[in-house]
């Protein structure tokens, strides 16, 4: 099975968590993406909810499904987030921002009593690092920043590469608030609470993509046999 088949199974599954009038968090990327076309199929038949979008990709994509959209503002206390990772471990523990939506992502979980996450099984991971940590910097004092977060990281045990993120033009990419992401290749982050604390730390950091006692639930697609198999863990 594809990894994109194997979303949208996960994805098709969450939606079957979404109730008649709760208000949602919706997520950024392939996955999410899956789960706001899936959404808005039930919305064009009747289903009413509300939503809020972690980013304007997915403000984008909810719009052209036809989910009615409020704001954090206007709508403070969400019910249920539904978002994708791109690592998962055992506690449910996240590393998210692959698409560089982490601040927004982590300000919407945050106001929801739930967070349920939509994964295909390689996201799953015994220890968080395969993938890069994504950290969201002001462009103010970039270089002072960097170094400052590398001291961050190897405080909490942690080596490798730290990089600037580029767009498909080859230009530093940019966030939905104007910053710009690190990319820290680290391979392994033996305790990530620790350096969650230790990359709060640093001025300069907006936020980093370690979602941790956020989600309470994942649903996992795994391929068995040509088919999707969903293992759900935590609360889905
Ligand atoms: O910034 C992006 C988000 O954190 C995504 O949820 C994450 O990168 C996973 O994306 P995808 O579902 O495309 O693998």
């Amino acid at each position: 099975m594809s990894p994109a088949e194997l979303k949208r199974a996960a994805a098709a599954q969450a939606v079957g968590l979404v109730e008649d009038g709760m208000r949602l968090g919706l997520g950024t990327g392939s996955t999410a993406t899956l789960f706001v076309d899936l959404l808005g199929e039930k919305v064009r038949a009747g289903l009413k909810v509300v939503g809020v979008p972690t980013s304007e990709a997915t403000r984008r994509a909810a719009e052209a499904a036809g989910i009615p959209l409020t704001t954090l503002d206007e709508t403070p206390d969400l019910d249920l987030t539904i978002d994708g990772a791109d690592e998962i471990d055992p506690q449910l523990r996240l590393i998210k921002g692959g698409g560089g939506a982490l601040l927004r992502e982590k300000i919407v979980a945050a106001a929801s009593r739930r967070m349920v996450v939509i994964v295909d099984g390689a996201k799953r991971v015994d220890t968080l690092g395969r993938f890069p940590l994504p950290i969201e910097v002001v462009p103010f004092g970039l270089v002072a920043t960097t170094l400052a977060v590398a001291a961050a990281i190897r405080s909490a045990g942690c080596a490798g590469p730290l990089s600037v993120r580029k767009g498909a033009d080859g230009a530093p990419y940019l966030t939905d608030g104007g910053h710009l992401i690190l990319d820290a290749g680290l391979t392994r982050i033996p305790d990530p609470e620790a350096l969650a604390r230790a990359l709060v730390a640093v001025p300069g950091v907006v936020e980093h993509g370690l979602f941790i006692g956020l989600a309470t639930g994942a649903i996992v697609a795994e391929a068995a046999d040509g088919q999707p198999r969903i293992v759900t863990l935590g609360a889905a």
